[in-house]
């Protein structure tokens, strides 16, 4: 069975840097699953009635955090089986990271420096980015965030290739992860 006729016992949850393509990857993935989509980040703006880069200039990066764990944890608990893509800070927050890992699958999407660099050079609505020189600025959070982000149930290397193939590679570790950890329902339906 493939991944995109299995049912999917649990959220998906995406995790990784900017410019990693959790929200590129994560509409096209919820599509290909047949499953709803949801952009963390998108809904924080529409929960604070503005920008991501207005809540950071207004109230700072810890009320942006303080509501991004708020966000995160009310979608958890009221939205049915979902795609997320998370922002790229929520799964670093202790409290935030549990919750993912205790109720979706987590899968990291990486991404080399170069490559991170020059997809998020196309858009300029990330505030952290506008803190420093942004390879500086990446290169910093890759030494702080990468060996949380490690923790995932699913890595996925996102560096080459087109956002399709990073779908299919998605849809292949879902398998084999999904293939390794059969749900309960489903260890019942085999036993
Ligand atoms: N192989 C690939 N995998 C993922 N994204 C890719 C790939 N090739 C090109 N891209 C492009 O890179 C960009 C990734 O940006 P995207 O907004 O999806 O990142 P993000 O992880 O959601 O970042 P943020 O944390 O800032 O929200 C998109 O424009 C996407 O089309
Ligand atoms: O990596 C981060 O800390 C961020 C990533 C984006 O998704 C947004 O959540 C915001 O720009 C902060
Ligand atoms: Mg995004």
């Amino acid at each position: 069975m493939t991944a995109s006729s299995h049912s999917i016992p649990r959220t998906i949850a995406l995790v990784g840097l900017m410019g990693a393509g959790k929200s590129a990857v994560g509409r096209r993935l919820a599509s290909r699953l047949g499953m709803p989509f949801i952009d963390a980040d998108t809904a924080i703006e529409q929960a604070a009635g503005c920008s991501i880069e207005e809540i950071f200039a207004r109230h700072g990066e810890a009320e942006f955090r303080h509501g991004e764990r708020r966000v995160i944890l009310r979608l958890l608990e009221n939205e049915p089986v979902h795609v997320l893509a998370t922002g790229g800070g929520a799964f670093i927050n202790d409290e935030t990271r549990q919750r993912l890992k205790e109720q979706t699958i987590t899968i990291w999407l990486k991404a080399e420096l170069p490559t991170l660099l020059e997809r998020v050079g196309k858009r300029s609505n990330r505030p952290l980015l506008k803190q420093g020189d942004p390879a500086e600025v990446l290169r910093r959070l890759m030494d702080v965030r990468y060996p949380i982000y490690a923790e995932a149930d699913v890595t996925v290397e996102t560096s080459t290739g087109p956002v399709e193939e990073t779908v299919e590679r998605v849809l292949a570790a879902l398998d084999a992860h999904l293939g390794r950890t059969p749900t309960p329902s489903e260890r019942i339906a085999a036993s």
